[in-house]
């Protein structure tokens, strides 16, 4: 069992000067996995330098004040990892982020998801690290789901049935989609099923990092169960935003010749239905940090 192969929690142990350090690369290629994310383009439906997408209320800057509020969150997050902690703990820095975030955005949600799951991602790098193992994706997407799975889950389930609800959770109990808790609760399966897969071999196909990023973002539209999708589109729309991304593989992907005039078509029915996969986007985020971390 993973207590075994993981040392205990210490609360008050000072962190190895080198497991720091190691600690503080993983938390800025977080950071940067997320700016990867929002700088690409295009994106259906999504935030990006030229475009708000299907978003009234947000743009790339708020994207970029609300990344800038999150620059010593993912370092923090890491480093408390490698002290072994337990969900509470990582719970607590999260809602400080995400209080910080809020601030920094007026109160728009722009990056609530990959808070939470590149938080859980860090701290279980830094567990390992640690512990003396090198952090490698499927490692830490393991210890992710080993070490506190069970608390994710238990979250979903405590709600009681007056509290108010969030989007995700009003998704969930409409329509039973477990969202950025079940993903992370099973070692986030659609990032390395999915998105690290398409990822690899698209930037093996053509050496070009921005069409491997479209093509991961595609793959994970085409099979999440994308709470944002569900929150603005009911069923149906998730059903056609899945659709219309499992089309656009189907016919290339990336590596067919008129495939920027078919993602911009994808974008522009999205927008017009103002369907927006920020779960998706956000997975793509954890993507990037998979195949940064490589394994
Ligand atoms: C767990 C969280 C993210 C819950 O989200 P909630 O269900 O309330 O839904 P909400 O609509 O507010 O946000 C969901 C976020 O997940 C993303 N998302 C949607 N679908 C998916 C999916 N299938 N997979 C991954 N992410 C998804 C969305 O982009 C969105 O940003 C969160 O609000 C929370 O509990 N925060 C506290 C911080 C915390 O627990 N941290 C733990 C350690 S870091
Ligand atoms: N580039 C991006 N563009 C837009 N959304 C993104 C992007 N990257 C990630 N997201 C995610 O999408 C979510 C925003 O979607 P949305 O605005 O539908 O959420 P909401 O605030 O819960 O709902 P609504 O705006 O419908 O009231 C954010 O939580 C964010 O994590």
């Amino acid at each position: 069992m993973l207590e075994r192969r993981l040392p205990r929690y210490r609360p008050a142990a000072p962190a190895i000067p080198a497991d720091q350090a190691a600690a503080e690369r993983i938390g800025r290629l977080a950071l940067r996995s997320l700016y990867r994310e929002v700088a690409l383009a295009p994106k259906p439906g999504l935030v990006t330098p030229a475009s708000q997408g299907s978003h009234g209320d947000m743009d790339f800057t708020t994207f970029q004040r609300s990344l800038h509020s999150l620059r010593p969150y993912f370092p923090e997050i890491t480093v408390c990892g490698l002290r072994g902690p337990d969900f509470a703990t990582l719970q607590s820095l999260g809602i400080a982020a995400e209080a910080e975030m809020l601030a920094a955005t007026g109160g728009i949600n722009t990056h609530r998801g990959a808070i939470f799951n590149l938080g859980l991602l860090c701290a279980a790098a830094g567990w390992l690290i640690a512990a003396g193992e090198t952090p490698e994706a499927a490692r830490v997407c393991q210890v992710v789901a080993d070490s506190w799975g069970d608390d994710i889950r238990a979250g979903l389930a405590s709600v009681p049935a007056t509290a108010p609800l969030s989007h995700g959770l009003a998704v969930a109990r409409r329509y039973g989609s477990g969202g950025a808790r079940a993903e992370a609760a099973a070692g986030f399966p659609a990032a390395r099923e999915v998105g690290l897969p398409a990822y690899r071999a698209a930037l093996a196909a053509t050496g070009d990092e921005e069409l491997a990023e479209v093509q991961a973002l595609f793959a994970l539209i085409a099979e999440v169960d994308d709470t944002n999708l569900l929150w603005r589109g009911g069923p149906a729309g998730l059903a056609h935003g899945r659709h219309a991304a499992a089309q656009f593989l189907a016919a290339g992907g990336v590596l067919s010749d008129d495939w920027r005039a078919h993602a911009a078509a994808i974008d522009r029915d999205f927008v017009a239905r103002r369907l927006s996969p920020g779960g998706s986007a956000d997975l793509l985020g954890v993507t990037l940090f998979l195949a940064g971390l490589g394994g």
